[in-house]
């Protein structure tokens, strides 16, 4: 049934796709980033009047990537991205293909930083809301987990912070859906230094992957620094030789940390998966009880699953339910 509602029945959409003509249709304000597959645009949409982020996927390296999940039929960033609704995830409007055959994405425009950013700086934003940060992260990527999907591509690139210091998880290039054929052992994507052991040394994998980059991904925002002390520009190859020691304990980096919040990290980055969290739901469940008794006074808003699925400010200005455009401007 997961393998219909997630493979067949996306196939069959992309089929009926009608292009768009991304030159006539947006005027490009300017480049919000270039990604290692797409460039991203901050454009007007002359359509909806909005302005909105424009990801045009590069034509060859999508390609590729599809290439290498050949006979899988790994449903394609859009499809992936478009059915997510959770406050910390980028709201993705429409998906489709341009008169060029690239694949695009239409996104609300997060008007913000990279997490890469107030991590490498370690500065007061990052002091005063570093477990907001960690929980809201979590959130996204429990809500991910439980609509059947693996990212794969978790770290603090693929976050942003917006200007109301709310966290938007981004780019779900990598993505996979939780099922059988694709936790078979196999395709080493995602960013060499985030990637569990298990899908270094190409064994079987689940969502304890995205729980071990998670655990990375806090650590970092403690540290500054990755947990086995590599450099963030190793190859895969030489991440190899490091995987099978253990990671410095983030206590001995960070001696006024709590220590829930130390031993959780350290669980998340167990080499083993059957040593892990099983779930980003059990690990979250830990961080945010620790930051409800470090932090009682803060007043953030616990997001329920359920309320999350029901943000559809959007909806009115997109014509169906799946935010692909019936309009076609040759
Ligand atoms: N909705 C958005 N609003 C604002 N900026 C965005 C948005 N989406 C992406 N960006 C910017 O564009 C950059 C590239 O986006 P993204 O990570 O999705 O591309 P990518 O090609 O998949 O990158 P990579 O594979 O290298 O991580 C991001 O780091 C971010 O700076």
């Amino acid at each position: 049934m997961l393998l219909i509602k997630k493979i067949l029945v996306p196939l069959i959409k992309r089929a009926r796709l009608k292009k768009v003509n991304i030159d006539a249709r947006f005027i490009k304000e300017r480049k919000l980033g270039q990604g290692s597959m797409s460039e991203v645009w901050r454009v007007k949409d002359k359509l909806s009047g909005r302005v909105v982020a424009l990801k045009i996927l590069d034509l060859e390296k999508t390609a590729r990537l599809e290439a290498r999940f050949e006979g899988l039929a790994k449903p394609c960033e859009g499809e992936v991205a478009i059915k997510l609704r959770h406050p910390h995830i980028v709201r993705t409007l429409e998906h489709g293909i341009t008169t060029n055959n690239e694949q695009y994405l239409v996104m609300e425009y997060v008007n913000g930083v990279s997490l890469t950013l107030p991590v490498a700086l370690q500065n007061e934003l990052m002091q005063s809301h570093r477990l907001t940060f960690i929980v809201e992260i979590g959130e996204g990527l429990d809500y991910f987990h439980k609509q059947g999907w693996i990212h794969r591509d978790l770290c603090p690139r693929n976050i942003l912070v917006d200007r109301q210091n709310s966290i938007k998880l981004i780019d779900f290039g990598l993505v996979v859906p939780n099922t059988p054929p694709f936790r078979a052992p196999g395709n080493r994507t995602g960013t060499a230094s985030y990637m569990a052991p298990e899908l270094i040394k190409r064994m079987p994998t689940d969502q304890r992957i995205d729980v071990y980059s998670y655990a990375v991904t806090c650590y970092e925002m403690y540290t500054k620094q990755l947990p086995h002390g590599v450099d963030p520009t190793l190859t895969l190859d030489m991440i190899v030789q490091h995987i099978n020691q253990s990671p410095t304990d983030i206590r001995e980096l960070v001696p006024d940390i709590d220590d829930q919040v130390a031993s959780t990290i350290m669980t998340g980055l167990a080499a083993k998966p059957e040593d892990r969290w099983d779930s980003v739901g059990a690990m979250l469940h830990r961080l945010r009880g620790a930051k409800e008794r470090l932090e009682p006074e803060s007043e953030y808003e616990y997001v329920d699953d359920e309320e999350a699925g029901d943000d559809d400010e959007y909806e009115y200005e997109y014509e169906d339910d799946d935010g692909e455009w019936e309009y076609e401007d040759e």
